[in-house]
């Protein structure tokens, strides 16, 4: 498969002036091992991260985000990486991620005890252009297969870039206690400075997150944390003050909080999960945000007989429906390295199940959305061409840019995908990588 354009590194790789503090043999060390653990194990990074952590009570808060930081670019890179240290070992890997990004030189390498340090930073210092496509984007190679087809050739070189670089830090104005302009003034007093979002109307963004868990303002619920695609997913259901909605995948309540504050805490909103741990998080989120329209049940896995009494009685139903999370790789690397192309059909199988079951709950003249965040078209795509197969005569797709624009939110026209789904893109929109499709019921 030949991929002409490349993904650019520059930007990726810091400026002298805001290198880090040199790295210690101790933190290069822990550096790798975490970085081995993550890979080597089930589970997300941030989670085995934090299990790391807490088992090494001795490493002060610097100490921390230099070994997160460290095996963040690791995992982001990994690849290149690894071709550039001509080995998986964690070691050498960290070592190739700091002479590659974080400009250390042989010598640097050598005082931390990295063997061969010339022969390592003159490959990191190579011209990348000589790798395949899928190395130098740091991609397995399936993955890279699917976005080639996914994207016109001129923007696989971005898209990839895209991918590669961390995402900023954004949050969602809890329009129930504040405004977007007066959140970003109360913040701007306690030094954080941060901009309107390009196209959510509700959000915030900052280059790091330092601090801003700490602000009187997150206490008070003034905010929460969430990606602007994500902010733009909750207006596509258009939920009028009074009506009852379902949010079928509710999880921790991302997408739930913000259509609690859209609907003005009016109406009924269910919001339903097989998960009992991430509906508690909601529940406390939820009560942080001063959301009280939001009623909390854990579903069984499979069909829930309880939910029988509401079928064809909900005015609007989102489906944020599991996912291979392939829309957020800026934030969680791991994904590249923990999904096995296999495992996409299944997920897409569950995502069609629980469309299938969540369809049910739908009135007649009702709105069904739903929404991932993978950029695979098998789970995205595919799963509502097979919904419309067999619900065809029930429901028809609406064209979801049509609503964004109605919304105030019109998206400019080389950023759209031709049809009626909404695809968002790092590179083309900054946002992660999202899915929607809006069903309209007869
Ligand atoms: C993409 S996440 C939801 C994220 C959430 N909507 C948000 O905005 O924060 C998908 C969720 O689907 C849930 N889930 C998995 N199987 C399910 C099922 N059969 N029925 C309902 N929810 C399910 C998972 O527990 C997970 O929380």
């Amino acid at each position: 498969m030949a991929i002409p354009a490349r993904p650019t590194h520059r930007g990726l790789r810091r400026s002298p002036e805001t290198l880090p503090r040199l790295i210690t043999p101790a933190l290069h060390e822990a550096a790798a091992r975490l970085l081995d653990d993550i890979l080597g194990g089930p589970g997300a990074a941030d989670a085995r991260m934090d299990r790391f952590f807490r088992a090494q009570p001795r490493l002060g808060p610097k100490d921390r985000g230099v070994i997160a930081e460290t095996v963040y670019g690791s995992l982001r890179h990994h690849r290149l990486l690894c071709a550039f240290a001509q080995t998986a070992e964690p070691r050498r890997v960290v070592a190739a991620w700091l002479a590659a990004f974080e400009g250390y030189n042989a010598r640097q390498l050598q005082a931390l005890g990295v063997a061969h340090p010339e022969a390592l930073v003159a490959a990191a210092r190579s011209d990348r252009d000589i790798y395949p496509f899928a190395v130098s984007a740091s991609l397995p190679d399936w993955l890279a297969a699917r976005l080639a087809t996914l994207l016109p050739a001129s923007e696989h070189g971005a898209a990839a870039t895209a991918l590669l670089a961390p995402a900023p830090l954004d949050i969602r104005t809890n329009t129930l206690k504040t405004d977007r302009a007066a959140l970003q003034q109360s913040l701007a007093r306690t030094g954080h400075d941060l901009s309107p979002t390009p196209l959510s109307p509700w959000g915030l963004r900052r280059a790091a997150r330092a601090g801003l868990f700490r602000t009187p303002e997150f206490a008070a619920g003034h905010f929460e944390v969430q990606d602007e695609g994500s902010q733009l997913i909750a207006p596509l259901l258009e939920p009028r003050r009074g009506e009852r909605i379902v949010d079928y995948c509710a999880g921790a309540g991302g997408k739930t909080l913000h259509l609690s504050a859209l609907l003005a805490n009016s109406g009924m909103l269910y919001a339903f999960d097989t998960s009992q741990k991430r509906l508690g998080r909601l529940r406390e989120r939820a009560t942080r945000a001063g959301c009280d329209n939001i009623r909390i049940q854990t579903l069984e896995t499979g069909p829930d007989n309880r939910l029988k009494r509401l079928y064809g009685k909900i005015d609007r139903v989102l489906v944020d429906a599991p996912c291979s999370g392939t829309g957020t790789v800026r934030r969680s690397p791991d994904i590249k390295w923990r999904l096995a192309e296999e495992r996409v059909t299944e997920l897409a199988g569950q995502a069609r199940a629980i469309l299938t079951q969540a369809a049910r709950l739908v009135r007649p003249g009702g709105r069904l959305l739903y929404v991932t965040c993978s950029v695979l078209r098998e789970e995205n795509e595919d799963v509502i061409a097979d919904f419309l197969a067999e619900h065809g005569g029930d429901y028809t797709p609406i064209d979801t840019h049509g609503v964004l624009t109605r919304r105030g939110i019109p998206l400019s026209a080389q950023a759209i995908d031709a049809g009626p789904s909404l695809r968002l893109w790092p590179h083309r929109h900054g946002t992660d990588g999202f899915f929607a499709q809006i069903l309209q019921r007869g």
